[in-house]
C-alpha cells in the first residue's frame, strides 16, 4: 500500500483518490469480507437487492474517510514562505469530520488554529492548515489527539513562536447511542510555545479564536 498520498482533501474519483488507485489506500477486498460478515451477524441477508453493492460501497468509503492514515503531515507544511510577521495568525471555523476509535461512529465540528511566526521566520499557506486537520482527522482518532498532534505538528514543523489548536465537536458515539445526549459539545485545546508561558497573549489568542 502507498506511504503517502500526495495531498489530503481525500476524495474518491474515478477509482482513485488524489491520484492514487484506491486499492492502494485500503485493502478493499478484506473490508468488503468483513462488512458482509456484520450484515450477516445482525441479522440482514446480504444478498438482498439493498445490501448486494453495500460492502464495496463501504471500502470505497472507508478508503476516503481513512485516508489520512497514509498521508505524512509533515509533507503538507513543506511549502513556506519568509515573512516579518510576528503578529498572530488565526484561521478559525474549519470544518472536522473525524471517528472516534472506539465505536467508529463519527464526530464532527470546527477546528481554529491560531500561531505565532517565529522573528523573521517563516509562514504557511493558510490552506495547509485545514489540510493539516484533514491529515489527522480522516483516520481513528479521539479528539484529545488529533487536538494536539495538529499543535506538535505545526510547531516542530514551522518552528514558530507560538501555536493554540482549538477544537470543538460532537460525538454520535454519544448521540446515537450509549448516553444519547444530543448537542453535547466536547473543547478540546492544545497550546504551546510562547502562548503556554505568556498568560496575556494566550488570552489574546483565545478571544481571536473563539470571535468574542
Ligand atoms: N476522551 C475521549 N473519549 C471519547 C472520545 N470519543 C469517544 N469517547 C469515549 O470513549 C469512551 C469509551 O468508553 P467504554 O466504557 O470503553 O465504552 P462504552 O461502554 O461504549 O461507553 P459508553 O459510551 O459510555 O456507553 C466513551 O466514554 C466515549 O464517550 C474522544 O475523542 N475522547
Ligand atoms: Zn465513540
Amino acid at each position: 500500500m502507498n506511504e503517502s498520498l500526495d495531498h489530503v482533501a481525500a476524495r474518491l474519483v474515478d477509482g482513485r483518490i488524489n491520484g492514487v488507485p484506491v486499492e492502494d489506500v485500503v485493502d478493499l477486498k478484506r473490508i468488503e469480507a468483513a462488512v458482509r460478515e456484520i450484515l450477516i451477524a445482525i441479522g440482514e441477508d446480504p444478498e438482498r437487492e439493498g445490501l448486494k453493492n453495500t460492502p464495496g460501497r463501504v471500502a470505497r468509503a472507508y478508503a476516503e474517510l481513512f485516508a489520512g492514515l497514509r498521508v505524512d503531515p509533515a509533507e503538507i507544511l513543506k511549502t513556506t514562505f519568509a515573512e516579518d510577521h510576528e503578529e498572530m495568525v488565526v484561521v478559525r471555523d474549519i470544518e472536522v469530520t473525524s471517528f472516534c476509535e472506539h465505536h467508529l461512529l463519527p464526530f464532527f465540528g470546527v477546528a481554529h488554529i491560531g500561531y505565532i511566526p517565529a522573528e523573521h521566520g517563516r509562514i504557511t499557506g493558510l490552506s495547509k492548515l485545514a489540510r493539516l486537520v484533514e491529515a489527522y482527522s480522516r483516520r481513528p482518532q479521539v479528539q484529545e489527539r488529533l487536538t494536539s498532534q495538529i499543535a506538535d505538528q505545526l510547531m516542530a514543523t514551522l518552528e514558530p513562536r507560538g501555536v493554540v489548536v482549538v477544537v470543538e465537536c460532537e460525538h454520535m458515539c454519544m448521540s446515537m447511542r450509549g448516553i444519547r445526549k444530543v448537542g453535547a459539545k466536547t473543547v478540546t485545546s492544545a497550546v504551546r510555545g510562547v502562548l503556554q508561558r505568556d498568560a496575556k497573549s494566550r488570552a489574546e489568542a483565545m478571544s481571536l479564536i473563539l470571535g468574542r
